[in-house]
């Protein structure tokens, strides 16, 4: 901090203030400073929450000339000095910074605790009882406030010395609170793991300034644990050794010599002894992921081998076909068929195929002939049936197609967001069939868990577009499952959803088997492909969108999918400008500022993620219906209501970093979920990150209309990257080796991993406790 200037003064005024980011600009009365400046008043600029009046403020921080309002002192940190007066201190209590305390009350805790005041509780919270008349929720939401707005300030001053400055100091109090500090000194690379924004780098100097040595087992564990999360936030389940010592040599010895490397070496037989990783050949792997493989294969065996065999005749089965076929007005094709009566005979069963090839219409045959051969005699039990999808959208969307109830994996295993799951290997589920569609977006840890408390006499059925990308979490399960041949496979091939007129669907079949037009097709009836440079990108859609809303589409009807956030026609400018036209600025509709975004009454949003104590989940979109002021609502903090299909959820400010602005969402969150009109810009700044899997999700996510604004040439390099997010996995190899299908050996070591106790406690990690 020697660098820094500083200056002691009063508030004059607040100039500007951001309360979420709390960005703020302040006139301040200088008394003291090392500034060279003639006036008494400076101008102080930074992230800072509200400064109240009456207060001594010291800032530190550089200063700039800004061309247009003169000298700032562009803020690093600063410190609040209580007030020093009995008056000033009153003043204080009484400000909008604590809750439900009036000037009354101030002078009466002033009064009875004289200018200690705030000291004296914060060290001893029972001096508050000397106050006479304060009740007992007064008081506890007063010590809150003040650990709060105190624990806070002291923290920041602390973490400036580590070159922390305001705004990541927010979070990591957020986090740790009053312990940052103590956080900070035992382990800063704890941070790494738990506060978003917190790197790598940053907490290997803060180590360097505490003195924890290169060679310290806190670095290079905390080292060998992040190449492990970075892998695994790409999707990967292990990392080879020999690219594990050389990340690690870069990360942690630069200009490594023989001898570091040696000594890796042996901090990994450590961290394998600590059981913090599994290595098994040259593989290493987060335990959690390990056991996640290991479970997946172990539970896909104990049910193929141990689920009761069906035994129904043809001939019923045939008249059961018949019976849906009556319903749905349709003829059962050849592999549909099939597909219904395989499903009926396995116990596990892959269903498989591209849009419109009658998944569905395949899940309710299911549903049907099950109901009709082996409920006969019984009433028709809705019981026996649990439908699954890894979002609400889809599981919406498979409750509306088959007509039975259908939820999300998280909320069928009663996930309570801290806790371990309702239902697991001790108490399992209870039902005869479980079907779970848009199963190649279940990542392997969920699919262990999943398949844990499935019951050895249950039906499985995973239903999946094997062409689709892969989950977000680590793994590729369905693809996995499928390349392991071990078990029994239905692929549907033939299309038929608006067979003759629907050319997204032909398109997707065409992306799927790598035939594209070398030229660009132009327009079709639910298709067109307009030529814009990533300059128009966002002209283009504006003006597409525009008339769709003429043409009496809705904001939910037309959907805009990107791969990228950034870049100036990513999702977040994207947002920015159909914003404008969904939902603009109007009198009678409150805002709410956060961070860069504004959200108003009326916005459609995106959860970002899984919150299963609200029944909220990644990928389901909202509308905000109410905008609170902290006056209005009953948590006393800002809120906005939002309505997710009937459910309306409340978020403070705190809960806002769970959503965005949904008029743009990235193709991966798009996945599970269908829009009438699909717009999807392929320009240049997207080169990067288009592969074919992306695409082909992007396209079948259109149901009536697909838009594609961009560059053909683009979007045909694209279409020829395939392989681009191919995954480090085994569980292929596991599940053979369970089936006894050409084992691979597991080393010794894994075997007693498995067979030690504490794989349990291992797996209550999950992966999402390092990934941010
Ligand atoms: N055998 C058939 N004969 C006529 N129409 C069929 C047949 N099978 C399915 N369809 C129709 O084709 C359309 C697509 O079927 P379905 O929704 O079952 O496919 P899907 O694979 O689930 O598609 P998507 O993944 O795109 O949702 C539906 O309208 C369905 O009624």
């Amino acid at each position: 901090m020697a660098e820094h200037y500083y200056a002691k003064g009063q508030l004059n005024q607040m100039i500007f203030q951001n309360q979420q980011t709390q960005f703020s600009i302040a006139s301040i009365s200088v008394v003291e400073t090392d500034i060279d400046i003639d006036e008494k008043d400076l101008v102080v600029k930074g992230h800072f929450p509200a400064l109240t009046h009456g207060n001594d403020y010291i800032f530190y921080g550089q200063m700039q000339n800004h061309p247009k309002f003169g000298d700032q002192l562009n803020v690093f940190t600063y410190e609040k000095e209580l007030p020093k007066t009995e008056d000033s201190l009153v003043k204080y209590l009484a400000s909008d910074l604590f809750y439900g305390i009036g000037e009354k009350t101030a002078s009466k805790i002033v009064d009875t605790l004289g200018l200690n005041a705030v000291d004296d509780i914060l060290r001893d919270e029972s001096k508050l009882d000397e106050v006479v008349g304060l009740k007992a929720e007064t008081k506890k939401q007063f010590i809150a406030d003040l650990r709060l707005h105190q624990g806070f300030e002291q923290v920041t001053v602390e973490l400036a010395k580590y070159g922390v400055g305001l705004q990541l100091a927010q979070k990591l109090y957020d986090v740790y609170a009053e312990n940052t500090i103590k956080q900070l000194q035992d382990n800063p690379y704890d941070f790494v793991f738990y506060v978003d924004g917190f790197g790598f780098q940053r907490a290997d100097e803060i180590a360097k300034t505490i003195g924890i040595e290169d060679n310290h087992p806190t670095r290079v564990q905390a080292g060998i644990l992040h190449v492990l999360d970075e892998e695994s936030t790409n999707g990967h389940v292990y990392v080879e050794l020999p690219s594990l010592v050389t990340r690690l040599n870069e990360l942690l010895f630069r200009g490594q010599t023989e001898e570091t490397k040696q000594s890796l070496h042996d901090y990994l037989n450590q961290l394998v002894d600590d059981e913090l990783i599994v290595m098994e050949a040259d593989r290493i792997y987060l335990p959690q992921l390990y056991f996640a493989e290991e479970g997946v294969a172990s539970q896909l065996t104990r049910l193929l081998e141990t689920n009761e065999d069906l035994t129904f005749d043809e001939s019923e089965l045939m008249a059961a076909i018949g019976d849906v076929e009556e319903q749905e007005g349709i003829a059962y094709g050849e592999e549909q068929y099939e597909a219904v009566k395989k499903a009926l005979n396995e116990k596990v069963m892959l269903l498989t195929g591209g849009p419109g090839t009658g998944k569905t219409t395949v899940v309710k045959g299911i549903l049907h002939c099950y109901e009709a051969l082996f409920q006969k005699k019984e009433q028709k039990k809705q019981s026996d049936y649990i439908l699954a999808a890894p979002t609400g959208r889809a599981a919406k969307r498979l409750t509306e197609s088959t007509g039975i109830k259908a939820k999300t994996i998280h909320s069928l295993l009663g996930w309570s967001g801290e806790e371990e799951f309702e239902y697991n290997a001790s108490n399992q589920l209870s039902g005869k069939v479980m079907i779970v569609d848009e199963f190649s977006m279940v990542d392997i840890w969920l699919a262990n868990r999943l398949l844990k408390a499935v019951p050895a006499d249950m039906k499985v059925i995973f239903v999946g577009d094997e062409d689709q990308l892969p989950s977000v979490g680590p793994g590729q399960v369905l693809a996995d499952l499928l390349a392991s041949q071990s078990i029994p496979v239905c692929r549907l091939q033939d299309i038929y959803r608006q067979k003759n007129d629907s050319y997204i669907i032909k398109l997707a079949h065409d992306i799927k088997h790598d035939q594209l037009p070398e030229q660009s097709v132009g327009k079709k009836a639910d298709f067109n492909f307009i030529d814009t440079s990533s300059d128009y990108a966002v002209d283009t859609i504006e003006k597409i969108v525009t008339k769709a809303l003429e043409k009496g589409y809705s904001m939910r009807d037309i959907q805009v999918l990107a791969p990228m956030y950034k870049t100036k026609v990513g999702i977040h400018e994207l947002n920015d400008s159909l914003q404008q036209i969904f939902n603009p600025k109007e009198e009678s509709k409150r805002e709410l500022l956060h961070f860069q975004s504004v959200y108003r009454t009326g916005d459609k949003v995106i959860q970002l993620v899984n919150q299963p104590e609200k029944d909220v989940f990644n990928g389901d979109i909202g509308e905000i219906v109410a905008v609170k002021d902290a006056k209005e609502a009953d948590s006393n903090k800002d809120e906005l209501i939002i309505n997710f299909e009937g459910l309306e959820v409340s978020y403070t400010r705190q809960d806002l970093n769970q959503i965005m602005l949904a008029y743009a969402i990235s193709i991966h969150k798009s996945q599970g979920s269908e829009f009438p009109i699909v717009i999807m810009p392929i320009v240049r700044p997207f080169k990067r990150m288009l592969v074919k899997n992306l695409i082909y999700t992007a396209v079948t996510r259109g149901k009536a209309s697909l838009i594609i604004c961009g560059d053909y040439d683009i979007f045909l390099e694209g279409l020829q990257k395939g392989d681009a997010y191919e995954r480090r996995t085994t569980l292929v190899s596991r599940i053979q080796a369970f089936l006894g299908h050409n084992v691979e050996q597991v080393p010794q070591s894994a075997e007693q991993n498995l067979e030690n106790a504490e794989v349990d406690e291992q797996e209550e990690f999950s992966p999402y406790d390092f990934m941010s």
